[in-house]
């Protein structure tokens, strides 16, 4: 557990000429914290993310995981300390499922995986907790878009990062495994105290899962705060476009009801 927080500040991500994401300062995401960026298409949230990760070339500004710059660090030695999983794994992969899983163990090894027995037993033991040990010996290529997303987050968890950034880790899954996949991830963020960061269009997942939402619109932040504090019908007019009402079901989790796109918005 590094018990270190991440910050963001003066962070510009740019495509070409193009920034997308312009002197953004996020507040300190703290270990053992579920944030939850959320957002409308192209609002730049993926982006957010890759800059985050050191993925986007010429990215500027400081991303710190305590004292220590990440952005400063070579492939290697980011990998160590953040795991980024993106949208969509690559299909065309004919690798098996444990190739991989002990393919990445072996380029970032871990305390719990540091060497080829220990790592297959890890990467088995991670399979598991994610309820996907049948697929194993299974092929890339020959898998359903919802078994490669478990897959992608296997991956990521197997490494045991500090900072753990998922893309729409969801995306692809039915009803039970997006409740169960979300879960997990906020039982390893916090009994591991990560720092962990996801991409989610599904509202209601956010506000159940996620600690604290961060909404970003056109490359800025719109709101930060806890899911109640975040989720109005005043922020999802200006973010979404959207006349909704945000209510509480008979548990008590919040809910977000879309009633119609606000007329004359793009
Ligand atoms: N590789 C790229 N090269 C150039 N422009 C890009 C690239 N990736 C994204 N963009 C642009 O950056 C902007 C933000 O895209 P991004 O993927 O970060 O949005 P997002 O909020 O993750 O969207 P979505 O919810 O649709 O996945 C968009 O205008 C998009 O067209």
């Amino acid at each position: 557990m590094s018990g270190a927080s991440l910050s963001v500040t003066g962070l510009r991500v740019a495509y070409g000429r193009r920034a997308v994401v312009e002197g953004l300062d996020l507040a300190p995401l703290r270990p053992g914290t579920l944030t939850a960026l959320v957002g409308p298409n192209a609002a730049g949230k993926s982006t957010l993310l890759r800059g985050i990760a050191g993925l986007v070339p010429g990215t500027r500004g400081a991303v710190r995981l305590g004292e220590r710059d990440l952005l400063a660090m070579s492939i290697p030695e980011r990998a160590r300390h953040l795991a980024y999983m993106p949208q969509g794994l690559p299909g065309g992969v004919a690798l098996t499922v444990m190739e991989t899983l002990v393919g990445a163990l072996r380029a970032t090894p871990t305390a719990l995986a540091p060497n080829g027995a220990a790592a297959a037993a890890h990467a088995v033991a991670v399979l598991r907790r994610l309820g996907i040990e049948h697929l194993a010996m299974r092929t890339l290529d020959r898998l359903s878009g919802g078994q490669r997303q478990l897959v992608g987050l296997a991956q990521a968890l197997a490494r045991e990062p500090a900072v753990l950034m998922l893309d729409e880790p969801t995306s692809a899954l039915d009803l039970r495994h997006q409740m169960s996949v979300m879960a997990l991830v906020r039982e390893t963020v916090v009994s591991r105290g990560l720092v962990g960061v996801v991409v989610l269009h599904d509202l209601g997942l956010a506000a159940r899962f996620a600690d604290r939402l961060v909404a970003l619109s056109e490359g800025a932040i719109q709101a930060d705060g806890t899911p109640a504090e975040t989720l109005t019908p005043d922020l999802l007019a200006r973010v979404y476009e959207v006349e909704a009402r945000v209510e509480r079901c008979s548990q008590g989790h919040l809910l977000v009801l879309a009633d119609a796109p606000i007329r004359g918005a793009a």
